[in-house]
C-alpha cells in the first residue's frame, strides 16, 4: 500500500515537474493576450491568423498594436518572445545596450543548417569580429564603386528580358519574383566572384529561339489571364535555390529536420555541385595573387574572393580559412539575392498602383543624370545628394515593403525594459512595423502631435534621432516625407529600421542600397508600369524568414509606346 502511495506521489511531481518545464512562459507584468492556452499559449491565435491567409509578421504587428509597446506572445511549450515596438527604447536597446543581447538562437538555428559558420551564425565575439573586419571592405565606397558594372549589367539584361517578355504577353500580366530574383543573383555572383552565373541572358536565350506566342509550353496562358514563362535557369543557380529552399523555416525543430534533408541524395548533390564551384573559383584566385603582392591583390580586387583572398594573404596566420571564405560567399548569396529581388518586387507594386510617383521619378532623373550617361550611371550619378528623389523612392520602398518583418535578439542578462523585468535568456522582437506605424494602442502612446510646433518640446523627443511620421500616413506610399522643404534627402526624417541597428545590423546595407538604386533607376527610366486586373493586385503576405508578396504581377510597357497610345 506504501509503496502504491509513493508511486502516486512521484507521478504527481513528475506532472507538476513536467507543467512547469513546459507550459508557456509568462513574464509578470508584461502585457499578454488574455485567455492563451494552458499548452499552445497563443499558437491557437496565430494558426487563425495564418488560415485568414495573414503571416507571422501580421501577428506580431497585430499584438503591438492591440497589447501596447512592449508585450509578450507565448508560441506553445518551446517558444516565447516580447514584442519591442517603441522606438525610442529599440534605438537605446540596439545601439547603446546591444552587450546585454546577441542575435537570438531562433536565428541562428533556423541559418545554421546551411551556413553553421557564418556572420550570419556565429554569436557576437573574437571570430565574428574578426570576420565581419575581414568582409568589411567589401562594403566601402570604393570598392562598391569598382564592382557597380556587375549590378548595371544584371539589370540592363532584366530590361532586356522584360521587352521580350512585353512583346510576347500581348498586353496581359505576368508574375515576376523569379525574374528579379535570376537578376539580383546575377548581380551578386559578379560582385562575389566577377562571374555573374548568366541566369537572365539565359532566359533572354530561351525566348529568342520561340518562334509561336504559345510555343511548346514554354510560354502559356495561366488562369488568372496571365502569361506564364517556363523557364530554365542554369545548374549553379538551380543549385543554389535547391540549398536555400532546405532553410527549415515551418520547421519547429530546425536542426532536426535538417538532419533529415542531410540525409538526401538530392541535398547532397546540390551541395557538392556548390561546393566544387566554390573550392575552384578559391583555387583560381590563390594561384592568381601568387603572381603579385597582397597590396597589389588589393588595390586591384573588384570582387569579393579576390580580396578576401588579398586581405588573407595580408593577415597570415590570423587569415580566414578556405571553409570560411566559402561560408562568407555562400552567405553573400543566401542574404544578398533574396531580400534585394523581394524588395524590387514590392517597388514594382508599388509603382503598378502609384502611376503618378513613376512619372516623377522619370522627370527626376532625366533630369539630373547627366546627359551623355546614356544608362550606364556611375556610383556618384546615383548619389542621395545627386538624385534625391530616386533616394527618396528607394527608403520609402524599403519602409513598406517590410522585407524583414522584424528582426530578434536574446538577453545575455537580467534586464529592464521600458520599466519591466525580463529575464536572462528571453527572446526580444522588434518589428519593423515601425516605420509604417506607431504601433502602440492610442493610451500608450506618445502624446499625439497635432501641430509642428509640439514635436520637440518634451524630454523624450529632444533625446530622439530621428523625427516622425505624420499621424495616420504611415500606410500611403509618399517619397515626400523622406525630402526637406528644399528637395534634399533626410535619412532621419522618421521612423524606418529595413536593417536593423546596431553591431548586428545588416552587413550589406551599403550594397543593397546600391543595387536598389541602380535597379530602380534602370526599370523606371525603360518601363511604365501599368494597371493589372484588381484579383492580381493584392497585398497579402508570405512569410519565408523574408516576407514576399504572395502575388507580384506587374505589365511593364516601354515608355515610348505608353507615351504613343496616350
Ligand atoms: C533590401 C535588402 C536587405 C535587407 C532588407 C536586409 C535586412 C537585414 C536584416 C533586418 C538583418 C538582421 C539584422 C539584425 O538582426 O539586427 C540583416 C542581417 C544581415 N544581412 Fe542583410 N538585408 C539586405 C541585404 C543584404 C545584402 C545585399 C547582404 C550581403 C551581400 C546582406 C548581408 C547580411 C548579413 C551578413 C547579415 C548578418 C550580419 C551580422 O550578424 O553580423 N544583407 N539583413
Amino acid at each position: 500500500m506504501t509503496a502504491y502511495i509513493l508511486y502516486a506521489i512521484s507521478f504527481l511531481i513528475h506532472i507538476i515537474i513536467w507543467w512547469y518545464r513546459f507550459k508557456p512562459i509568462t513574464l509578470p507584468g508584461v502585457p499578454h493576450w488574455p485567455n492563451g492556452h494552458f499548452l499552445w499559449g497563443d499558437l491557437l491565435r496565430l494558426r487563425k491568423i495564418l488560415q485568414n491567409n495573414g503571416s507571422f509578421t501580421d501577428f506580431l504587428d497585430l499584438s503591438a498594436s492591440t497589447l501596447g509597446p512592449i508585450c509578450q506572445i507565448r508560441l506553445g511549450p518551446l517558444a516565447h518572445m516580447v514584442i519591442i515596438t517603441d522606438y525610442m527604447e529599440m534605438e537605446s536597446l540596439l545601439l547603446r545596450r546591444h552587450q546585454s543581447l546577441d542575435r537570438s538562437s531562433q536565428t541562428t538555428g533556423l541559418f545554421k543548417t546551411i551556413l553553421p559558420r557564418a556572420l550570419l551564425t556565429l554569436k557576437t565575439g573574437q571570430v565574428w569580429r574578426h570576420r565581419r573586419r575581414a568582409m568589411g571592405s567589401a562594403m566601402t565606397p570604393r570598392f562598391l564603386a569598382l564592382t557597380m558594372p556587375n549590378i548595371t549589367g544584371s539589370a540592363q539584361d532584366l530590361v532586356r528580358l522584360w521587352k521580350k517578355k512585353n512583346d510576347l504577353s500581348r498586353g496581359r500580366s505576368w508574375q515576376t519574383e523569379k525574374d528579379l530574383e535570376s537578376a539580383t543573383m546575377d548581380a551578386i555572383c559578379g560582385m562575389a566572384f566577377d562571374k555573374s552565373w548568366d541566369v537572365v541572358p539565359s532566359y533572354i536565350d530561351q525566348l529568342e529561339r520561340i518562334n509561336t506566342h504559345t510555343d511548346g509550353g514554354t510560354v502559356e496562358i495561366g488562369d488568372r489571364d496571365e502569361m506564364m514563362f517556363r523557364l530554365e535557369a542554369p545548374d549553379l543557380a538551380k543549385s543554389t535555390w535547391y540549398i536555400f529552399k532546405a532553410v527549415p523555416v515551418q520547421s519547429p525543430f530546425p536542426a532536426f529536420t535538417h538532419f533529415f534533408t542531410r540525409l538526401k541524395p538530392s541535398y547532397l548533390y546540390h551541395v557538392k555541385r556548390i561546393d566544387d564551384f566554390l573550392s575552384g573559383k578559391l583555387y583560381e584566385a590563390r594561384k592568381c595573387i601568387l603572381t603579385t603582392s597582397h597590396e597589389v591583390g588589393l588595390e586591384v580586387a573588384d570582387n569579393a574572393l579576390d580580396l578576401l583572398v588579398a586581405k588573407g594573404m595580408q593577415e597570415g596566420d590570423e587569415a580566414m580559412s578556405d571553409d570560411g571564405i566559402k561560408q562568407e560567399l555562400l552567405q553573400y548569396l543566401l542574404a544578398g539575392t533574396e531580400t534585394s529581388s523581394t524588395t524590387l518586387a514590392w517597388w514594382c507594386k508599388f509603382m503598378t498602383n502609384n502611376p503618378s510617383i513613376q512619372t516623377k521619378l522619370r522627370g527626376h532623373l532625366l533630369e539630373r543624370l547627366p546627359e551623355n550617361s546614356d544608362m550606364n550611371m556611375n556610383f556618384d550619378d546615383l548619389s542621395p545628394a545627386s538624385v534625391p528623389y530616386l533616394e527618396a523612392v528607394v527608403h520609402e520602398t524599403l519602409r513598406m515593403a517590410r522585407t524583414a518583418g522584424g528582426f530578434l535578439r536574446d538577453t545575455k542578462e537580467d534586464m529592464m525594459i521600458l520599466g519591466h523585468h525580463i529575464l536572462k535568456g528571453t527572446t526580444l522582437a522588434f518589428p519593423t512595423s515601425i516605420g509604417c506605424e506607431e504601433c502602440s494602442p492610442v493610451d500608450h502612446k506618445r502624446p499625439k502631435l497635432p501641430s509642428t510646433e509640439s514635436r520637440h518640446t518634451t524630454d523624450h523627443d529632444q533625446k530622439r534621432r530621428v523625427g516622425y511620421w505624420d499621424y495616420g500616413t504611415g500606410n500611403i506610399f509618399d517619397p515626400e516625407r523622406w525630402l526637406t522643404e528644399d528637395g534634399r534627402f533626410n535619412p532621419t526624417a522618421g521612423p524606418s529600421l529595413p536593417f536593423s541597428l546596431g553591431q548586428r545590423r545588416c552587413f550589406g546595407k551599403n550594397l543593397a542600397l546600391l543595387e536598389l538604386r541602380v535597379f530602380i533607376a534602370q526599370l523606371n527610366l525603360s518601363f511604365f508600369f501599368a494597371p493589372i486586373p484588381a484579383d492580381q493586385n493584392r497585398f497579402d503576405r508570405l512569410d519565408n524568414v523574408i516576407s514576399h508578396p504572395k502575388d507580384c504581377f506587374i505589365r511593364p510597357i516601354p515608355w515610348a509606346r505608353r507615351d504613343a497610345s496616350c
